[in-house]
């Protein structure tokens, strides 16, 4: 399996994705993908990363949703290729159309940097099948616009769906996203995105490695782990 990761002027966890995937399927194969080009050169899976991509004007996410890599990336995902937003990616997939709901800036209006504690809600999906519903994740968050918002008639909608990933932990709703909700999917379940990073929980020496179970899952997914 080989993974491609999107890098726009701005990202700054690209790399860390790269390596993490690398982890996941072994050194080699994953690579990053140019924003202005639109060929994915056949990558089985695609990370959109952190990072403040365009310098989050206008929005965070807003400019590079319309950028050509994130043409293929749709046409990518709506033949049920395997998506992964993280942090900003998964603003971009929000401002792209390809997730529900949209980014907000946090509760607190501040850049908030703290390890939180995910509760896995849907283990069913491209980037949760290594996982267990009701098991913790241990993640790093660190954002300015994390307060994912949806109306409660599409927070209700999603949650009847089980397009609901990811809840923070114990109530711990630290930027006043909609339902606690940390991580949502489509409704084929091979589009997810997240506000904390995974990338950066795959060691336990660094705190943690449950990251690493997101990147297994494709693999999981494809039979092939
Ligand atoms: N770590 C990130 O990807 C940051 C996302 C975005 N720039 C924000 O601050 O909300």
């Amino acid at each position: 399996m080989r993974v491609g990761v999107v890098q726009f002027p701005g990202s700054c966890d690209e790399v860390d994705a790269l390596l993490a995937a690398e982890r996941a399927v072994g050194a080699g194969n994953a690579e990053l993908l140019w924003h202005r080009d639109r060929d994915l050169k056949g990558v089985d899976a695609v990370v959109v990363p952190g990072g403040f991509s365009y310098g989050d004007y206008l929005r965070a996410g807003a400019i590079a949703a319309l950028s050509p890599a994130m043409e293929s990336v749709a046409a990518f995902a709506r033949d049920g290729g395997p998506v992964l937003g993280i942090c900003n990616g998964f603003q971009v997939l929000c401002e792209a159309g390809l997730l529900p709901g949209t980014m907000l800036m946090n509760v607190g209006r501040r850049f908030v940097f703290r390890q939180v504690e995910l509760d896995v809600v849907a283990a069913d999906t491209a980037w949760t099948r290594a996982t267990r519903r009701g098991q913790l994740l241990s993640i790093p968050a660190k954002h300015q616009t994390g307060r994912w918002y949806a109306p409660d008639e599409t927070v209700e909608r999603l949650v009847a769906d089980d397009q609901v990933v990811f809840r923070y932990a114990a109530g711990d709703n630290y930027n006043g996203s909609s339902d606690g909700i940390a991580g949502v999917c489509n409704a084929a379940r091979n589009v997810v995105g997240l506000m904390p990073h995974p990338e950066h929980a795959v060691d336990p020496l660094t705190g943690s490695a449950d990251g690493l179970l997101l990147f297994r899952s494709p693999l999981e997914a494809a039979g092939v782990a």
